[in-house]
């Protein structure tokens, strides 16, 4: 809907009236064609206001609309009537000017933002691009560089920048809707001739064609298979080469092509799915809106490794106070270093001061932590150590912290055991590095309270995570996916693949760094060590077991034979691949690992086939899913949104395939099923493939939407 009132005698002010970001519904551009008509035609009224209600101009098209069939006006003609006026139309923008809302601004005659307002195009995160005009108009008013990386990109920028760009013509400091009226006041009786963009001439730049190619090399590099980028580059390309109308053509012709793209609806459901999953609920019953978070004002890390560290910055880039605990001297000190280094990088390239360094004081004595509000464990990833750190900091704190524990896999049930109340203790596993990686699983045991989850979920919305609540049990969701998919990529090399055919699969799907490479980054020793501790890594002969089974499963110990050689991956210079020395990135075709790998092969008479893509893609990723199934159906993840959102954030699943669950309803579920009936033939010793009885369930139900397996999830669990 859109309010219309006459204000200051002769200002038609039109308000945008569609909670909660008043997003351009069917409604709400009635209203504006049915208001602007009426401002128009009333002689009283010599200029016109628009704003949004409740300080946000307009979050864009309404993505909820998108895959219906659309009803009202179309976009285009109605901003093209208000560019078309004969009377000064000015956008007052509070809040948030985004997509359709700022291609919307960008019809009026003038702009003028709060301070506060953030604006942007973000239409390609969503795999689409502004068809509102947004890629014909913005380069003729900003110029084709800067229309490139806002359109590209999708970022928001600030009031600052946009005025600085030249998108908004004033910037206010108090009421935005009072200076527009002021401000249409003042030019009602002004030439519109120069005010309407789609009349400039686009500037073309004197490297035009360098700077499309460079453009389009840039997006199709970051892009990793996404559409959208590519086809914003085109379209901005028309403005610079074609009449505007024409261009308008071309930018409708590209938006057709995309809209109706899988990875337009992908990148909608991750919106969506983003958003459910701050909507958090447990089996008990607990649920977001009914648990009370406490507030955190001062928090404590114990244990200043790798993951300590980034944690320790991550809470003190939030403002409140934080006490780091490192027991040996020498890594205190190397941690204050670093810290104080990650903090003072992140603070310049903010523009700010670091004012989050002097939130931290340091200490190699647990005491430090009694008068802290929650505690994040990050020792060793050791049971025995972190029982002991549990009871230590159970008999320290005052009553009430919430102990929390940064544990990849390890039983959160246990550590809770070791307090005196397990009903503070949950897991916040954050991925590495902790201050840069978006995800934070926020584990659950069936004793934690709905207190202690719903404050380590704030905690981590303050920390600008995306946190996603899961149940406990062995590497929670992410991790506990990953193992038969890592598995499963051993066993194709065994079969006759090589790690460069593996990776090249993955990364070709979307997934920045391919299994070994990421294995060779991360260390292979981290596996390794979980292995051994789970009694797998002794060799076949001494555990009187063939070296490739255990327990009667298939094993493969690729991974301990490269770890016995000391082959830890980038850090030794050696892994999956060769590095040019320990510490480099740029991982080469190691000829070692190749007549290791035939030697290997031989010395177990197994016999090499081709391996194909496909293949890779089949068993890796259909392994992971089948198992993201079983997370399901044992309720660790409340919907498949949880299990994507994790993917998505953590684990590098590209965005535009939506997820490794939404990705399964994509390629069919009884296509899926297919497959993994088809490799637990051939392979019966590995029970990974064993299709997952809601899967089957799913696909005896007739394969249903993804956002509709919760109800088949629901039914499962009432007749168990
Ligand atoms: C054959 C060709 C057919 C062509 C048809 C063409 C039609 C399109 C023409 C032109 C292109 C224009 C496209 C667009 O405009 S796409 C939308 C672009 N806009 C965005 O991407 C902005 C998305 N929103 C946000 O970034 C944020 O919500 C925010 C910054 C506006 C506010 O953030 P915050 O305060 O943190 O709130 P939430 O994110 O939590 O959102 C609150 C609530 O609102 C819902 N929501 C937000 N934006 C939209 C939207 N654009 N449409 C629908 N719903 C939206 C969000 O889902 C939350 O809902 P809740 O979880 O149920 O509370």
């Amino acid at each position: 809907m859109a309010q219309y009132t006459r204000v200051s005698g002769s200002v038609g002010l039109i308000t945008l009236q569609n909670p909660p970001v008043n997003a351009l519904s069917a409604a709400v551009r009635q209203g504006i064609v049915d208001t602007v008509k009426r401002a128009l035609g009333d002689p009283k009224v010599k200029s016109v206001v628009i704003c949004g209600q409740n300080g946000i101009f307009c979050g864009g098209a309404d993505i909820k609309e998108f895959g219906t069939n659309m009803s009202g006006p179309p976009l285009v003609p109605m901003i093209h009537a208000i560019e078309a006026a004969n009377k000064p139309v000015v956008a007052a923008i509070e809040g948030s000017a985004l997509g359709g809302g700022l291609e919307l601004a960008l019809g009026c005659h003038y702009r003028i933002a709060h301070s506060k307002a953030r604006l942007g195009l973000p239409e390609v995160s969503l795999g689409l691009l502004p068809a509102a005009g947004g890629t014909q108009r913005l380069p003729r008013l900003i110029g084709v560089p800067a229309a490139l990386d806002l359109i590209t990109t999708g970022r928001h920028v600030t009031a600052a920048e946009a005025l600085q760009l030249g998108v908004v013509d004033r910037v206010a400091e108090h009421s935005t809707v009072d200076a527009a009226v002021k401000f249409a006041l003042s030019v009602a009786a002004k030439s519109l001739d120069a005010r309407r963009i789609s009349t400039y001439p686009c500037p073309r730049p004197s490297d035009f064609d360098a700077l499309f190619e460079g453009a389009m090399q840039k997006v199709r590099q970051s892009a990793r298979g996404a559409i959208a980028p590519v086809a914003c580059v085109q379209a901005v390309r028309a403005a610079a080469t074609r009449p505007y109308l024409q261009g308008m053509e071309r930018e409708k012709e590209l938006m057709a092509t995309l809209f109706t793209s899988g990875q337009a609806r992908a990148l909608q459901y991750c919106f969506f799915a983003q958003r459910a999953v701050s909507k958090w609920n447990m089996p008990n019953g607990a649920r977001w809106d009914t648990s009370k978070p406490r507030p955190v004002h001062k928090a404590a890390v114990i244990g200043l490794g790798t993951m300590g560290r980034g944690i320790a910055v991550a809470l003190a880039q939030t403002g409140m106070s934080v006490v780091a605990v490192e027991t040996q001297e020498k890594q205190l000190m190397e941690a204050k270093q670093a810290v104080s280094g990650m903090l003072e990088r992140g603070a310049k390239r903010r523009g700010l001061t670091p004012a989050a360094l002097h939130k931290i004081s340091y200490s190699h004595d647990i005491q430090a932590v009694a008068d802290v509000d929650l505690v994040i464990e990050a020792v060793f990833e050791d049971m025995a150590l972190k029982k002991k750190v549990f009871q230590q900091l159970s008999a320290v704190c005052k009553p009430g912290t919430f102990l929390c524990t940064n544990t990849s896999a390890l039983d959160v049930d246990h550590l809770a055991s070791q307090t005196r109340n397990p009903e503070l203790v949950v897991g916040m596993h954050f991925f590495a590095p902790a201050h840069v990686m978006k995800l934070l699983e926020v584990v659950y045991g069936p004793q934690s309270s709905p207190q202690a989850v719903a404050t380590a979920m704030q905690l981590g919305k303050k920390m600008g995570k995306v946190s996603v609540a899961v149940g406990n049990c062995r590497g929670f969701v992410g991790n506990r996916m990953l193992k038969p998919y890592i598995e499963q990529a051993f066993f194709l090399l065994e079969e006759g693949a090589t790690p460069e055919l593996v990776d090249r699969a993955l990364e070709e799907f979307g997934f920045p760094m391919g299994v070994f490479r990421m294995s060779d980054l991360s260390g292979l020793d981290v596996g390794w060590r979980v292995r051994k501790g789970d009694g797998l890594v002794e060799s076949g002969s001494a555990s009187g077991q063939p070296t490739r089974l255990r327990e009667g499963r298939r094993y493969s110990p690729l991974g301990d034979l490269l770890c016995e050689q000391g082959r830890f991956g980038q850090k030794t210079g050696r892994g999956w691949y060769q590095y040019d020395k320990p510490g480099s990135r740029v991982a080469r075709s190691d000829p070692w690992f190749h007549s290791f790998l035939e030697e290997y092969r031989a010395r177990h008479g197994l016999v090499a086939r081709r391996i194909d893509h496909q293949e890779v893609l089949e068993r890796c990723l259909y392994v992971l899913i089948n198992e993201g199934f079983r997370i399901l159906e044992d309720g660790i993840a409340a919907g498949p949104e949880d299990i994507d959102i994790i993917y998505v954030f953590g684990y590098g699943w590209p965005r535009h395939r939506g997820g490794p669950m939404f990705y399964a309803g994509m390629v069919g579920l009884a296509t899926v099923l297919e497959r993994l009936e088809h490799y637990r033939q051939a392979h019966p010793d590995v029970p990974y493939l064993q299709p997952c009885s809601l899967l089957r369930r799913l696909v005896a139900s007739g394969s249903p939407p993804v956002h509709r397996w919760r109800e088949v999830i629901k039914k499962l669990h009432s007749q168990l």
